[in-house]
């Protein structure tokens, strides 16, 4: 028997934009480009059901409507643009995260103890990766997650997220940059018209 997709998508429709379908195996990624306002940002947010959306998402083969709200946000996670932080130190915010992940993303370890005020952007958004997968999630949507980082802090990034792939993490990308789609292997998605469909489908 042929194992259902990690994550799937049939139909989704949000408030500005549709996605008509996805299937993504496990350790699978996507890759979704588009022009600036044309509803990236709002598809993912639809996929982690954190706004509401029509159509219809599985985890595994299993519909979203099986899971409580608040474990299908757990597994299905999406990584902001622009990441926030609620506490005082950056250790309140990773209860769970693992050393070599800093370590990966270039952070010792008494990065927890520092203050989130003095983190430069690209820290936030490094950090922000690794409280996202610290959370386990089975699928993850990140949103332009390298825009404002150097090659190499770029390379760590997408180290992190391959490593996770590897264990079956599911990624769905938003990068402009087609380099970076190759070098994830991903399957690519444009966004045109309100429409994200298969890139070579727009050839
Ligand atoms: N809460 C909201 N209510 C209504 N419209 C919204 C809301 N949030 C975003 N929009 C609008 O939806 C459209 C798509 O926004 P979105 O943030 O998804 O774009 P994007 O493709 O991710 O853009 P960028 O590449 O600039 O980040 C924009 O026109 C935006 O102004």
């Amino acid at each position: 028997m042929t194992a259902a997709p990690r994550l799937s998508i049939r139909g989704l429709r949000c408030a500005v934009a549709r996605w008509p379908a996805l299937d993504l195996a496990a350790g699978a990624c996507a890759a979704l480009a588009g022009p600036s306002g044309s509803g990236k940002s709002r598809l993912l947010r639809a996929i982690a059901d954190l706004d509401p959306s029509e159509g219809e998402l599985r985890l595994d083969g299993e519909a979203r409507s099986a899971f409580a709200a608040h474990r299908w946000r757990r597994l299905v996670v999406y990584l902001p643009a622009d990441s926030a932080w609620w506490a005082e130190r950056v250790g309140d915010h990773l209860p769970a995260v693992e050393p070599q992940t800093l370590a990966a993303l270039g952070f010792a370890e008494d990065v927890v103890g520092w203050s989130v005020q003095r983190l430069s952007s690209g820290e936030r958004s490094r950090l922000a990766l690794a409280r996202a997968v610290a959370l386990g999630p089975k699928a993850l949507l990140l949103d332009e997650p390298t825009a404002n980082l150097d090659a190499a802090t770029t390379a760590a990034v997408e180290g992190v997220v391959e490593e996770r792939r590897a264990a079956g993490l599911a990624a769905v990308w938003v990068t402009h940059d087609p380099a970076q789609a190759e070098r994830l292997g991903a399957q690519r998605y444009a966004l045109r018209d309100g429409v994200a469909e298969a890139a070579e489908a727009l050839a």
